[in-house]
């Protein structure tokens, strides 16, 4: 069985088949396609396909015409687990045909973005790659929370992915005029930001701008935020590449369990993930310092140099920054700290306090003795 033999490219002694005209309809580019010059040889019959659907060990992957089922080799497996990674809708991989019509991912294209989170044990799981633009949902309704957003902000820009701001239910929503305005005064000028009713057909127009052919997106957001009927909107239900995976949960509400990746009309590919309301941005300091450019650069002007803006004399930042913004800033740091530490570093910082602890404890013993 072959899906996807249009034409053979040959680089470097490895034949891997793939029609670039096709390909580039589910955002293949120029750059990502050279890359497989780098490749290790691949076995006869090789096809370069898109990841649209990681369920557990089962993927689903496209070859621009047909959607096929597949797995990833082992040895793949542990190589991506070695480097503390693995793969995600989005990615482009080399996929062998076997015996029964089942296919192998046998090789990853390194993604020229890669989003992921850090779960609470501190390891990191991917989200989705080779990313452009990154929608960040969020409802005008009770959803509404601004270092929320400022954590999705966090976590795309560290993956040099543009955030765009989607405030849905603004056919529904509360104050939508004056939380619009809190969010141009609060978030960087240059992060721009829209609210849509996501059910309305002229939200196309709106988003148009980040629509354009071959380039891909990525919905982030809480459930029940209204990823999925942007989606919908967007991609107009006969277009999608991939059915939803949706799983009722017994009470008539239907939600996205999945990540898979949607074709537009306009050409765009959009990527729907499950909802997302705790997690840690895979980010380091220096990028949520970039998320935060606005606190940095008045934290040049600060009397200290290691000015942590709380009470000291001087502070060019107190009072200038909302002060719920700055506590986010200083939240997220503290967490992007944290899980920058490995679990042996975690484990003698944790050794460390205790002694603290204990110490502070016998001293303030000692004086109550005195
Ligand atoms: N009136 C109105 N309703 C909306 C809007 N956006 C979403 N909804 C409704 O909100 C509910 C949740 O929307 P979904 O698109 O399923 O939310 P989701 O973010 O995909 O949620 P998960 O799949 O759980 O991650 C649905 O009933 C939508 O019809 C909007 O802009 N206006
Ligand atoms: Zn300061």
């Amino acid at each position: 069985m072959r899906g996807c033999a249009q034409q053979d490219l040959e680089y470097n002694d490895i034949m891997i088949e793939f029609d670039f005209e096709t390909l580039r309809q589910i955002g293949l580019t120029q750059q990502l396609a050279s890359q497989l010059a780098f490749l290790p040889p691949a076995a006869p019959g090789s096809c370069l396909m898109r990841i649209t659907e990681v369920q557990r060990d089962l993927l689903q992957v496209h070859d621009g015409v047909a959607e096929h089922t597949a797995r990833a080799l082992p040895a793949l497996v542990n190589l991506l687990q070695e480097q503390g990674t693995g793969l995600a809708v989005g990615d482009w991989v080399v996929v062998a045909p076997h015996a029964h019509g089942e296919w192998w991912i046998a090789q990853q294209l390194p993604p020229f973005t890669h989003l992921a989170r850090r779960a609470n044990d501190g390891r990191r799981q991917p989200l989705a790659s080779n990313i452009d633009t990154a929608l960040l949902v969020m409802g005008l309704d009770h959803d509404y929370n601004l270092r929320r957003m400022e954590r999705y902000l966090a976590l795309v820009q560290a993956s040099g992915v543009m955030g765009v701001v989607v405030l849905t239910k603004a056919d529904i929503g509360d104050a939508v005029e004056a939380r619009m305005a809190e969010v141009h005064q609060r978030l960087p000028r240059n992060i721009p930001a829209y609210a849509v009713d996501a059910l309305a057909p002229d939200t196309v127009a709106d988003l148009a701008p980040w629509l354009a052919p071959g380039q891909t997106l990525v919905l982030l957001g809480s459930s029940g935020a209204g990823k999925s009927t942007l989606t919908n909107t967007l991609s107009g239900s006969a277009s999608q590449l991939t059915g939803d995976v949706r799983r009722g949960d017994g009470r008539g509400r239907h939600t996205t369990t999945a990540r898979s990746l949607h074709l537009c009309p306009s050409g765009v590919c959009i990527i729907d993930t499950p909802g997302l309301r705790t997690w840690r941005p895979d980010a380091d300091e220096e990028s949520l310092a970039a998320t935060f450019e606005d606190i940095e650069a008045l934290a040049a002007h600060c009397h200290f140099r290691d000015c942590q803006h709380e009470d000291e004399p001087g502070c060019a930042v107190r009072g200038v920054v909302q002060d719920d913004r700055l506590l986010n800033y200083h939240k997220l740091l503290r967490e992007v700290r944290r899980s920058q530490q490995t679990p042996l570093e975690r484990k003698a910082m944790q050794a460390k306090w205790k002694v603290i602890g204990k110490a502070g404890k016998a001293r303030s013993n000692e004086k109550r003795r005195f």
